[in-house]
């Protein structure tokens, strides 16, 4: 777009600026260059125009993606709800390497259904989707997308592993780190999607606890007791409900976490200090929940724009055991107790809700008063149940099959006719055709709407070296740029910050808080303030030249200026001489100001400006 001639000077490009309809893909843009030192008063007032018909143009683009993006959630909401806001799939662990493989294997199952039998009898269980033994961690996450970006859409959703021990639970929630998990993957992908968001900034917190025999404990509080039974660490956390029925911690550690890096950090974290409290109470299996929730903050660019907060839990239930069956006393007795009344406690809430009953039972355990506003009307529910493929689990296997088939039992696709069952599916079919247009479009918005804001920042840029005023303005406004420098260096990380929420401790706004998007405007910032920190020097020895003579100065501001220019116009990337700087970087002013600290250059710098303005 800029382009110097051999003789080093800075060239303005006539580039035809759209109108409302811009391309579909990329175009080249055929452009006709000027001398700036000579840019006639009219070319300058189109530049004027070119700017403010593009602002227009980025407003409008802007307010079509947000309407694309809210018939997105709607299709969305449709396409989930249709299916079922409770989901339940079922997850079939593969035989271990120190198992023996039956010859007739008692589970046997298809897509989504799963037979058992034994002692003559044949069970079936149906399911909106079964995970066989060859599936892997990506085949479990790929089923499990649709419902995160829900979440970001502003409902709360709840993931449940549930089974019986050594099922796999734990495997597909944590996973290892060959094979990463639902957690992990589920909080990645939050980031990815929240980056990618054009018209919201999107900033998330997390929190992770255990129910260990009705007691909540605290995984990322940063005084972890020596002994997980300390009566210190029982019941130290008080669930409230507030006005509009929204759940609260009271106490409850709230880590922000800016990228997925320290959100995997504190996940970890969180995992170590589970698995330690399990080692000093149980040595073999998890005998508690362990609650990770990730909230989400999500604001409307648009003056005045609401947050919308909502919740992701990902929960890994403790073992369904038949406490008969394993024949625990004492202390693993009080455990499988407490596990299996919260277990029941969770089955009847989610029934009554499946049978949209008036009474929903809450508050029959800790786990669901906690999960309260997360597994109600407008939420997402999403069960994996999973089970042993072994002839010594067949027993537990039912019992595990039966409690989903339970919250199963009202939207499932058995209890409706061929007929309805045919139309409940065209009109999946429908929605998700509707859905896919809406992204095909949202996507041709988004790269139409950055096409528009690249060439208004150009054009403005362009405005800006050409136009003398500004650099008046500049001289004014620049008292130590280095200041600058400094606040940015100076901030604090946000994610080394602990942030209580409950009521009674100290509250950092949430508007202080920093997002996604402004975290990576904050990146792309340092990395040109350290360019332009490099380049201060250059440009003060630039503009000491300047004032010994009027002519050689002419030609060095060209020379400074043109350069990159002239390699970013050949390019559209920035130049070798001028790594890790676009063509605004070229545009500074405000470093050259910072180290004139002598007075009498400035005097000298100022005079010569206002000598080059009467030239042009
Ligand atoms: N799909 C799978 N593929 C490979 N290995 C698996 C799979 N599912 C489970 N395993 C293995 O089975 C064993 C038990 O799994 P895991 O610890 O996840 O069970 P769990 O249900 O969480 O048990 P607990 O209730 O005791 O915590 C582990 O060694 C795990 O690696």
């Amino acid at each position: 777009m800029l382009v110097s001639a051999e003789k080093g000077e800075i060239l303005i490009p006539h580039s035809p600026v759209s109108s409302m309809s811009v391309p579909e893909s990329p175009q080249p843009v055929s452009l006709l260059y000027t001398d700036v030192n000579v840019v006639p008063e009219h070319e300058m007032n189109e530049l004027e125009k070119s700017i403010s018909s593009l602002q227009g143009e980025v407003l409008e683009l802007k307010s079509m993606l947000k309407s694309l993006d809210e018939k997105r959630r709607d299709v969305l909401n449709k396409i989930i709800d249709t299916k079922g806001s409770i989901r339940v799939f079922c997850r079939v662990r593969p035989f271990l390497l120190t198992e023996r493989r039956p010859v007739l294997e008692p589970v046997s199952f298809g897509p989504d259904n799963v037979v058992v039998r034994s002692a003559g009898t044949r069970k079936e269980f149906e399911f909106d989707k079964v995970f066989h033994q060859s599936a892997t961690q990506e085949d479990v996450f790929g089923e499990v997308k649709p419902i995160l970006r829900s979440a970001l859409d502003g409902h709360n959703v709840c993931v449940l592993a549930y089974g019986q021990t050594g099922t796999g639970k734990t495997f597909t929630m944590d996973g290892t780190n060959e094979e990463p998990g639902l957690a992990p993957r589920a909080i990645e992908e939050l980031f990815n999607e929240a980056s990618i968001d054009h018209t919201h900034s999107v900033t998330f917190t997390m929190s992770m606890l255990e129910i260990y025999m009705g007691n909540l404990k605290d995984l990322l509080s940063a005084r972890q007791p020596l002994r997980s039974n300390d009566a210190s660490t029982k019941c130290n956390l008080n669930i409230q409900v507030d006005s509009k029925g929204s759940v609260e911690i009271e106490g409850l550690t709230e880590v922000e976490v800016p990228d997925f890096t320290k959100a995997r950090w504190w996940y970890n974290k969180g995992r170590r200090v589970r698995s330690i409290s399990w080692t000093n109470v149980n040595e073999a299996s998890s005998r508690s929940h362990c609650l990770t929730r990730i909230t989400i903050f999500r604001r409307g660019d648009a003056v005045g724009s609401k947050t919308e907060v909502s919740k992701l839990w990902m929960i890994d239930l403790g073992g369904s055991e038949r406490l008969l069956k394993t024949g625990a006393i004492g202390q693993t007795l009080d455990e499988g107790r407490a596990i299996n009344l919260s277990l029941s406690a969770l089955g009847d809430v989610i029934a009554a809700l499946r049978r949209k009953k008036g009474h929903v039972p809450y508050r029959n355990s800790k786990l669901t008063q906690i999960l309260k506003d997360s597994l109600g009307t407008r939420s997402k529910v999403l069960m994996l149940v999973h089970i042993s493929p072994r002839d010594e689990d067949v027993g537990e296997t039912i019992c595990s099959l039966s409690f989903t088939k339970r919250a199963r039992a009202v939207e499932s696709n058995r209890g409706l006719t061929v007929e309805l069952r045919k139309l409940r599916e065209k009109k999946i079919s429908e929605l998700e055709e509707e859905m896919r247009e809406t992204q095909h479009n949202c996507k041709n918005i988004k790269s139409r709407l950055q096409e528009a804001e690249c060439l208004l920042s150009q054009n403005k840029k362009l405005f800006w070296i050409t136009n003398d005023k500004h650099l008046e303005d500049m001289e004014k406004r620049v008292v130590s740029p280095l200041d600058h420098l400094k606040e940015t260096d100076a901030t604090p990380k946000s994610s080394d910050k602990l942030v209580k929420v409950s009521k009674s401790s100290g509250l950092v706004p949430r508007f202080m808080t920093s997002t996604v998007a402004s975290r990576q405007r904050k990146i792309t910032s340092e990395k040109e303030i350290n360019a332009k920190a490099q380049s201060i020097g250059s440009v003060t020895k630039t503009f000491t030249q300047l004032s010994t003579s009027e002519s050689r100065s002419r030609g060095l501001l060209r020379r400074s200026y043109t350069k990159p220019l002239q390699a970013a116009a050949n390019s559209g990337t920035p130049t070798p001489e001028t790594p890790k700087r676009d063509i605004k970087d070229t545009c500074f002013p405000r470093s050259k100001m910072v180290t004139s600290t002598d007075p009498n250059v400035r005097a000298k710098l100022c005079h010569h400006r206002r000598r080059m303005s009467s030239l042009t």
